[in-house]
């Protein structure tokens, strides 16, 4: 990085992404810095879940001469080293092995996006290291030992978080994390994203829940039948008007500490 400049994170232009037989995005323009805090919110269907993959590459756009998909400044990646940079949390496990290996072992799994530790794969002292800092900045130390398959949801969450963050570059990719979580496990979540986002890693969250969006996320991208419909503030993007006409339902929204709740 030189001066002032800040790094972006990604850049998309003219991205349009097909499922199946139908092109599900459409002439998808977005910038994303390294370092912002984003909600991206929409109704069913509308296509958040594809965005993501777009950037993890699992989805690939359609190739024409004005489309763009530059990663962390790069148009090609290795998917192994990206998917390790790449920090994505959803409500799924990495895989079935994840559940018989232990909270520890789960996050330095991040290093090697793998879903346990293969007796093949090679963890450095200092992957270790990194990982007990990651086990205390997420508050896990506690339930360490565990196996994944013996905790509660959010203990697994927050693991899976860990994992996120052991490999990647400050940026975390979370899709409804919040799915399958009591409110206990929520409000922990919540409290978890924003200790991250004030100390600076960043955040694109993908939620049906309005009350998920901690106060340090400041902009918000609403999505509409594959298109982004609306890319701003959240002072100008997250009232009820806004929101009714994006779900095409009566939206009311009230704001308490920074947290907005939606019914
Ligand atoms: N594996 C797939 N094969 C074909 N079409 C798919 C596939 N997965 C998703 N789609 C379609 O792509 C479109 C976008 O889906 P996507 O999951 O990205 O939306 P979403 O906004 O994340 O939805 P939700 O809020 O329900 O999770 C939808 O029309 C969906 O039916």
């Amino acid at each position: 990085m030189q001066g002032n400049l800040v790094e972006p994170f990604l850049h998309l232009a003219h991205v349009n992404v097909a499922r199946g037989e139908n092109v599900v995005l459409h002439d998808i323009n977005l910038s994303v810095n390294a370092g912002e805090h984003i909600a991206i919110l929409g109704p069913n269907g509308c296509g958040k879940s594809t965005l993501i993959k777009t950037i993890t590459c699992e989805c690939y756009p359609v190739v024409h001469p004005e489309m763009k998909v530059r990663i962390f400044g790069r148009e090609r990646w290795d998917l192994t080293e990206l998917k390790k940079r790449l920090g994505v949390v959803s409500a799924e496990l990495p895989g079935k092995q994840t559940l018989k290996t232990s909270g520890r072992d789960a996050v330095i799994t991040g290093f090697f996006s793998s879903s346990t530790l293969w007796p093949n794969l090679l963890v450095t002292d200092s992957m270790r290291v990194h990982a007990e800092v990651v086990l205390r900045q997420i508050d896990a130390v506690g339930f360490a030992e565990k196996l994944v398959g013996e905790m509660s949801a959010g203990q697994q969450r927050r693991i899976m978080i860990g994992r996120a963050l052991v490999g990647s570059a400050g940026m975390l990719l979370l899709d409804e994390p919040s799915n399958a979580l009591d409110l206990a496990a929520q409000a922990e979540l919540r409290g978890l994203m924003r200790r991250l986002a004030q100390q600076g890693t960043g955040i694109m969250l993908i939620t049906h829940h309005i009350a998920d969006i901690p106060p340090e996320i400041d902009r918000i991208l609403m999505m509409r039948e594959g298109r982004i419909v609306a890319d701003g503030s959240k002072a100008e993007l997250l009232t009820a008007e806004r929101l009714s006409d994006l779900f095409k339902t009566e939206v009311q929204l009230s704001e308490r500490d920074g947290f907005y709740h939606a019914w």
